[in-house]
């Protein structure tokens, strides 16, 4: 293993720092079990550190052209695509992901991002409303300090979706990654500084929950953007209304992936081996309840649990490989209890459900059939490599069965009648839907849940409206009538 001990914990003001007083993270490679790298928990000196730089940082950046600023964000995706090998290995030490995906999902899509809103930042423009003599003109003004934190499942791109849009519209950013991915966004705040960002405009913080609350709590903060589970999302949401701050909340869950009859069924198959298995399952917006016709789902079934058996679990940095391991054992300790319960209340395993003979944190990809809608497999986000089939006869049962969870993040259903594509679509309760496709989410399209999925999108130009604030100037050109 090659080394990947950073210079420090964390990346503030242009230059890396450690205080070795906080709290030890290992970082561990879930392929194989082994500590990596140590880094320490930010103590609250280095957070005032961050906190302070950025605040200044945040000054110059917003004063100069809107050009300049995007100019440096196309630097850097230039720079992450130059450096894609490097920081795929990176990625795939941090996560364990295959390096079949992080070649292709990881700072490729961070890059995408970067020269989106690169793009974008030089055209952040105000509007005039003539009043008949006197007008008004409107500022789109940055918010100031913005705070992301990260979920394990994606650290690159996690922290160039998030920085992208908040420094194109002249805000700084301080990063706060997951505890259990501290590696990556490091790279990134060196990148930063390479491709011409004032030293502090992108910091990163390393640390626990609670390295994030005292980043919240803090006054010169003013928007937080996390993406996380429900439960860390109600407690951010709730810090963050204690000072009125901004809010984007990327959250998780429980998204329906619908199969009818008339389906083109390998595709519809391709799509739900996507939706499940991908990032060995860890990704929020999976299609993990998948819904097939009765008429279709023996011959469905049957093909699905042929092809899930050909999948080459194994050493993520082998280029063949196409199912990792879980990011920690606790994860992987809390999906396999997910699947003993998934057969206690009755479903059918039909793949799956155990563990490969080797080192690290691996499941097998797992195919639960008969899975009834109170199931807590039905219910529950699993976060991890477990799909459920379950069955329906016509389209408004499974309509109000697909929105029938707190969750709306996403959903997809497959059908050659578009008449019935745009029926359906109009009525599930989701952010983002997919018509014969599934978790594809290009940079130009706005990504974020409905119901506790969160609020707020990222990416697009819908991401613009959650990192800037409109200042309205009312000009008048004649005299001020006044009553008395
Ligand atoms: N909607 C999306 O875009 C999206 C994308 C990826 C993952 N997710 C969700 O993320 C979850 C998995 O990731 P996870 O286990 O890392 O989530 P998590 O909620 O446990 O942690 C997310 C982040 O929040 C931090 N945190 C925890 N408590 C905090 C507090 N009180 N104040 C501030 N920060 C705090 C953690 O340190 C971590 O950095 C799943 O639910 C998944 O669906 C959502």
């Amino acid at each position: 293993m090659k080394n990947v001990q950073p210079q420090g914990s964390h990346f503030i003001d242009g230059a890396y720092v450690e205080d070795t007083a906080g709290r030890e993270i290992p970082c561990v490679y879930a392929a194989t079990g082994e500590v990596v790298a140590t880094l320490h928990s930010a103590t609250p000196a280095v957070i005032e550190q961050a906190l302070a730089s950025a605040k200044r940082a945040q000054a110059e950046w917003a004063a100069l052209p809107p050009v300049a600023r995007g100019r440096v964000l196309r630097r850097v995706a230039e720079i992450l695509r130059e450096r894609n090998q490097e920081l795929s290995e990176l990625e795939t030490i941090d996560t364990g992901k295959p390096i079949q995906e992080t070649t292709i999902a990881d700072a490729t899509s961070g890059a995408d991002s970067l020269e989106y809103f690169g793009g974008l930042a030089a055209t952040l423009t105000g509007e005039t409303m003539p009043l008949g003599g006197d007008f008004v003109y409107t500022i789109r003004e940055p918010l100031g300090v913005c705070v992301g934190i990260g979920a394990w499942n994606y650290p690159t791109q996690i922290a160039c979706w998030k920085s992208a849009p908040a420094l194109a519209c002249g805000n700084a950013m301080i990063f706060k990654p997951s505890e259990v991915t501290p590696l990556c966004a490091l790279k990134l705040a060196e990148i930063y500084i390479e491709a011409g960002a004032p030293a502090g405009l992108f910091n990163v913080v390393n640390g626990y929950g609670d390295v994030g609350a005292a980043l919240i709590g803090d006054q010169r903060v003013d928007k937080v953007s996390l993406t996380g589970s429900v439960p860390t999302g109600e407690k951010v949401y709730a810090a963050a209304a204690t000072g009125i701050r901004h809010v984007t909340m990327e959250l998780g869950g429980k998204s329906p992936l619908i199969v009818f009859e008339d389906a083109d069924i390998e595709n519809a198959i391709s799509a739900a081996i996507n939706g499940n298995f991908y990032s060995t399952g860890q990704i929020c917006s999976n299609g993990t309840r998948v819904f097939v016709h009765e008429d279709i789902v023996d011959t469905f079934t049957a093909r699905l649990v042929e092809r899930t058996k050909t999948a080459i679990i194994g050493d993520p940095m082998d280029p063949e490989t196409q199912i990792g391991p879980m990011i920690t054992d606790t994860q992987r300790q809390k999906v396999l209890n997910y699947i003993r319960i998934g057969q206690q209340e009755g479903a059918t395993l039909a793949v799956g459900g155990g563990c490969p003979e080797r080192d690290g944190w691996f499941i097998e990809p797992t195919v639960f059939t008969g899975v009834t809608d109170d199931m807590t497999i039905a219910r529950e986000e699993i976060f991890g490599p477990v799909m459920s089939v379950l069955t329906f006869r016509d389209e408004d049962e499974v309509i109000a069965r697909a929105n029938d969870t707190e969750f709306g993040l996403a959903a997809g259903l497959f059908t050659r009648d578009f008449a019935r594509a745009h029926r359906v679509v109009a009525q599930l309760q989701a952010g983002t839907c997919w018509i014969n496709q599934y978790n594809l989410t290009p940079v130009e399209t706005p990504f974020g849940g409905v119901k506790k999925s969160g609020v707020g999108r990222e990416n697009s130009k819908a991401a613009i409206e959650h990192f800037s604030q409109v200042k309205s100037v009312y000009v008048a050109l004649g005299d001020v009538e006044a009553a008395f």
